[in-house]
C-alpha cells in the first residue's frame, strides 16, 4: 500500500512543482487505464487538485476505444478531468510496440503543449525499471543503458516525472483495491513473444532479483547525472554567442541535451531536435569534422572550424527574403530596427550569401564563409546593401539600420543556456543516485 503521505514525500523529492489550487496550472498524468497509471492518478489527485489525465487510444485493439472511455469515467469519479487522444494510422505488425510508444509520446507531448502542461507524470514502477535493467544487461548495454529510466527527464518544454520507480506493482494494486477501484488489464502485457513480458515472468519467478537490479540503475544513473552535469557546465563555459546568430564552442559537444539546446537556439525553432540524431553525433562527432559534412538537425548544423565547433543555421532551412519594414522579423530570429524616416522602399531582408559579394576585400573576419553567408543582410535591387552585424553598409540611406536577435532569439537563448548550465547541469535526475 502506498498512502498519501508516502506519495507526497516522493513528490517533494521530485519538485519543484507549480502552485496548486483551482485554476492553477495543471500537472498532467499519462493514464493507460492499467493498474499502475490509474493508481498514480488516484494518488496524484489526492496530492494536488490541479491535475489532468491524458489517455491515449492507440486504436490497435477492438476494445481500445471502449477502455479509454471507461477509464475516463473512472477518472471523472475521482474528480480528474481527462482528455482522450485518439491515434490514427497505427497498424499491427512488426515493431508495433515501438511505433505505438513513439506515437504515444508524440501525442502526449503535443497535448501537454496545447494545455500548457509542463510536468507529465508516468506510471512506470519498480518492476518496469528492473525489467529495463535486465534487458539492457542482457544486451550488454554500457553504464548509461544500465541507468534504466530516470525519475525526471527534461525534454525541452516538458518534464517527464516517474514517481513510482521504487514502488512494487503489487503495492499499487493493493492501493487501488483498498480504495475500491477497478482497472483495465491489457493482454499484450503478458504476451510471451514480447521480450519485456519474458523478463517480467523471469522476475516474478525470482523476486529477490529485483532489488539488486534497481540498485544497479540508481548507481549507474547517479554516475550519468554527475557526468552530464559536468559536461554541460564545461560546454557552457566555452560558449561564445555571435551577434550574427551562431554559437562557437571550445569544448567537444559530448552532452546531447546541451547540444540539442544550442541547436534549437540557433535554429530559432520551438522544439528540440530529435534526440537520437543528437545523441549519435555526440557519441561520434567525426562526421561533422569532415570537410563539407555536418550534422543537420531541425534547422541547425554542427561543424568543425579549426579548434572550435560551430553551431550554425542550416542555410537550406533559412527563410526566403522578406520586404524590409521597421520592427519586421526575418527567419524567426532577427528583428530590423531603423531610424525614423528611413526609406525602405524596394529593400528586402534576407541571408547575406557568399561574403565575396559584399565583404570589402581589405576586411578579414574570424568566422568562416559558411557562417558569414547566414548573416542577416539588407538588399536593394537584388544587391547586398548592408550587413549590420558586420558593420558593413554600402548604401548611406541604410546607415542607421540594425538587425538584432529577437527576444528569445539565438543570443538570448544561448546566453540563458550558458548561465543556467554554468551553475548546474541539465541532467536526467536519479534521486537514488550517488
Ligand atoms: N495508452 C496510454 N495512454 C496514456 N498513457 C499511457 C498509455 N500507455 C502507457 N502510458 C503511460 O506510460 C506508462 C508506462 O507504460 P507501460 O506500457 O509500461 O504501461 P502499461 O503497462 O501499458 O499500463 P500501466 O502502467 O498503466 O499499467 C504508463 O504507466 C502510463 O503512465
Amino acid at each position: 500500500m502506498l498512502d498519501d503521505g508516502g506519495f507526497a514525500a516522493i513528490m517533494a523529492g521530485l519538485g519543484p512543482w507549480l502552485p496548486d489550487g483551482a485554476g492553477m496550472p495543471e500537472v498532467g498524468i499519462a493514464v493507460s487505464g492499467g493498474a499502475d497509471s490509474l493508481c498514480l492518478a488516484y494518488l496524484a489527485r489526492r496530492w494536488r487538485r490541479a491535475v489532468r489525465a491524458l489517455i491515449v487510444d492507440h486504436g490497435l485493439r477492438p476494445t481500445a476505444s471502449a477502455e479509454a472511455w471507461l477509464t475516463r469515467d473512472r477518472l471523472a469519479r475521482l474528480g480528474i478531468a481527462a482528455d482522450i487522444l485518439v491515434l490514427e494510422g497505427l497498424h499491427p505488425g512488426p515493431g508495433v510496440a515501438d511505433r505505438a510508444r513513439r506515437a504515444r509520446y508524440a501525442a502526449l507531448a503535443a497535448a501537454c503543449r496545447r494545455a500548457g502542461i509542463v510536468d507529465l507524470l508516468l506510471g512506470h514502477h519498480a518492476g518496469d525499471q528492473a525489467e529495463t535493467v535486465l534487458m539492457r544487461r542482457r544486451a550488454a548495454s554500457g553504464p548509461d543503458g544500465l541507468a534504466g529510466m530516470a525519475a525526471v527527464t527534461f525534454t525541452g518544454d516538458l518534464r517527464l516525472v516517474r514517481p513510482l520507480l521504487e514502488i512494487d506493482p503489487a503495492c499499487l494494486r493493493g492501493t487501488l483495491r483498498r480504495a475500491g477501484l477497478d482497472w483495465v488489464e491489457d493482454p499484450s502485457n503478458a504476451d510471451p513473444r514480447a521480450e519485456r513480458a519474458r523478463m517480467r515472468a523471469a522476475l516474478s519467478d525470482d523476486p529477490p532479483a529485483v532489488r539488486p537490479l534497481l540498485d544497479i540503475a540508481w548507481r549507474a544513473g547517479g554516475a550519468r547525472m554527475a557526468r552530464d552535469a559536468e559536461q554541460a557546465r564545461r560546454l557552457a563555459c566555452g560558449v561564445t554567442v555571435a551577434d550574427g546568430g551562431w554559437v562557437a564552442l571550445t569544448e567537444d559537444p559530448t552532452c546531447p541535451r546541451a547540444l540539442a539546446f544550442l541547436l534549437r537556439a540557433v535554429s530559432g525553432r520551438d522544439y528540440l531536435p530529435p534526440s537520437r540524431a543528437v545523441a549519435a553525433l555526440c557519441a561520434d562527432p567525426r562526421p561533422a569534422t569532415l570537410a563539407g559534412a555536418c550534422l543537420v538537425a531541425a534547422g541547425a548544423a554542427l561543424r568543425r572550424a579549426g579548434l572550435r565547433w560551430l553551431v550554425l543555421r542550416e542555410e537550406a532551412a533559412m527563410h526566403p527574403p522578406v520586404p524590409a519594414v521597421a520592427g519586421g522579423l526575418w527567419d524567426g530570429r532577427f528583428m530590423l530596427s531603423v531610424p525614423t524616416g528611413t526609406d525602405l522602399r524596394g529593400v528586402t531582408l534576407g541571408a547575406a550569401g557568399p561574403p565575396g559579394r559584399w565583404m570589402p576585400s581589405d576586411r578579414a573576419s574570424p568566422w568562416p564563409a559558411r557562417a558569414l553567408r547566414t548573416l542577416p543582410a539588407l538588399f536593394r535591387d537584388g544587391r547586398v546593401a548592408a550587413v549590420p552585424a558586420m558593420g558593413i553598409c554600402h548604401d548611406p540611406a541604410l546607415a542607421g539600420a540594425r538587425v538584432t536577435s529577437m527576444p528569445g532569439g539565438v543570443a538570448a537563448e544561448a546566453a540563458r543556456f550558458s548561465e543556467r548550465h554554468r551553475a548546474s547541469g541539465p541532467a536526467d535526475f536519479y534521486p537514488g543516485g550517488d
